[in-house]
C-alpha cells in the first residue's frame, strides 16, 4: 500500500544548448516524482517538452497535483493497471509517465525484478545506443571522429535547420571516406522541417550519392501516409516519424503510415506499458522501432532505457543523451563502446543523488 508519494521541481543547465528545426533548449526542467510503500521508494520524471509531443509545464504541473492527490493509501498494482486502463489520448502525457514509472520502479522493486525483467521476461541486457552530436552546422569534424572513436556506429544529427543545398554539402563533407569509418552511419532527424518536394529532392540526392546514411526522422512538415509512402519508396533506408505519432497519428495504425521505423518516447506517448505495446505492434508488422529519450534527468532515462531493453530492438537507440546534461540527479546510464550494459539491480536502478 503506498505511505507515502510526492514531487519536487529540477532545473538543469545543459553542457551546450540543443538544437533542432522545433527549437531547442538550453535547460531542462522538470520534476522528480516519487512514491513510497513497505520501506522501498519508487522514483519517475516528469519533463515535458511541447515539442516532442508532450503537454507544456504548466499542464504537466496541475496533472501532478491531481495524479498524485489521492496516491496515499491505494496499493500500487490497482493503481498502475487503473493508469494504463484511462483514456490513451490525455492530454498530460509527460506527467502519466512520470507516475507510471515510479510505480513500476516500486513493483519491479517488490519483486525483485529490474524493470526491464518486470516489463518483459524477454528483455535483454544490453542496447546499441547512437551518438547524439547535435545540429548539423555546429558539429566540428572532430566530433564525429571523437564519438567513432569511442565505438558507436549510428551517429545522430539534427538537419533542417539550414537550406536543404547547404545541409547536403556539409554531408558530402563529413561523410568523406577520410573522416568516416566504413562501417559508420549518419542518422539524420529533420523535426518536420522540409516541404515533400525539399524532402524528395535531398533523399534522391542522398541515394545518388551513396552517403552512409542510416536512416531519417521525421522528414516531412505536413506527414501524411501517402506521402511517407511516396518517399519512402525512394529511399533504400528507413523513414521514421517520431514527435507526429503521438500527436497526428496517434490512432493509425503502424503498418498504415508509411515508413519503416518509429521513434518513441514514452513521456510522449504517456507510459511504459502502452509504448511496450506500441512497439509490439509495430515489430509484428515488421516496422523498426527506436525507443529514445527527452532528454531529462536520470530519474527518467533508467526507466526508458529498461523499457527499450523490454522491447530489444536490435538497432541504436537515442539513450545517449546524459553527457547533454551539465548536472544531473542520480547517476544516469551511460553508453561504453557505442553500447549501454544495464545492471541487474531490481528496479529501474535510477537512485538520487541527494534528495
Ligand atoms: O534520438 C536521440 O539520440 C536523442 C533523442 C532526441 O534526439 C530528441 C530529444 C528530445 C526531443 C526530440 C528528440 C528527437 O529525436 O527529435
Ligand atoms: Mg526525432
Amino acid at each position: 500500500m503506498i505511505e507515502r508519494a510526492g514531487f519536487r521541481p529540477y532545473d538543469l543547465p545543459l553542457r551546450q544548448a540543443w538544437g533542432s528545426a522545433r527549437g531547442g533548449f538550453a535547460r531542462r526542467r522538470g520534476w522528480l516524482v516519487w512514491v513510497e510503500a513497505d520501506g522501498l521508494t519508487g522514483y519517475g520524471d516528469c519533463a515535458p517538452l511541447p515539442a516532442a509531443g508532450t503537454e507544456a509545464q504548466e499542464a504537466a504541473g496541475a496533472a501532478l497535483e491531481r495524479l498524485f492527490s489521492g496516491l496515499r493509501g491505494q496499493e500500487i498494482e490497482i493503481r498502475l493497471s487503473a493508469l494504463d486502463a484511462e483514456n490513451a489520448t490525455d492530454a498530460h502525457p509527460a506527467a502519466r509517465f512520470a507516475l507510471d514509472c515510479a510505480l513500476a520502479d516500486l513493483a519491479s522493486q517488490r519483486l525483485n525484478l529490474s524493470m526491464r525483467r518486470w516489463l518483459a521476461p524477454e528483455a535483454v541486457d544490453r542496447l546499441a545506443v547512437n551518438a547524439m552530436l547535435g545540429t548539423l552546422g555546429t558539429v566540428p569534424g572532430k566530433a564525429l571522429a571523437a564519438s567513432q572513436a569511442q565505438g558507436f556506429r549510428v551517429l545522430k544529427l539534427k538537419v533542417g535547420v539550414d537550406t536543404p543545398m547547404s545541409e547536403l554539402e556539409s554531408l558530402v563533407e563529413l561523410a568523406r571516406p577520410s573522416s568516416t569509418d566504413t562501417d559508420v552511419r549518419l542518422r539524420l532527424d529533420a523535426n518536420g522541417a522540409w516541404s515533400f518536394d525539399q524532402a524528395r529532392w535531398l533523399i534522391e540526392r542522398l541515394v545518388k550519392l551513396r552517403l552512409p546514411i542510416e536512416s531519417i526522422e521525421e522528414p516531412l512538415a505536413e506527414p501524411t501516409p501517402e506521402r511517407l509512402d511516396e518517399l519512402q519508396a525512394l529511399a533504400p533506408f528507413p523513414l521514421a516519424l517520431d514527435e507526429s505519432l503521438p500527436t497526428r497519428f496517434a490512432a493509425v495504425d503502424p503498418s498504415q503510415l508509411g515508413v519503416r521505423r518509429l521513434v518513441l518516447k514514452p513521456a510522449a506517448l504517456g507510459g511504459l506499458h502502452r509504448t511496450l505495446a506500441l512497439a509490439r505492434r509495430a515489430q509484428d508488422a515488421s516496422i523498426e522501432v527506436v525507443v529514445t529519450s527527452l532528454v531529462e534527468s536520470a530519474a527518467g532515462l533508467w526507466p526508458t532505457a529498461q523499457l527499450a531493453a523490454a522491447i530489444a530492438s536490435p538497432i541504436a537507440q537515442g539513450l545517449a543523451t546524459a553527457d547533454w546534461l551539465a548536472a544531473d540527479l542520480g547517476q544516469a546510464p551511460r553508453p561504453c563502446a557505442g553500447r549501454i550494459d544495464l545492471p541487474d539491480r531490481p528496479g529501474s536502478g535510477f537512485m538520487p543523488t541527494h534528495v
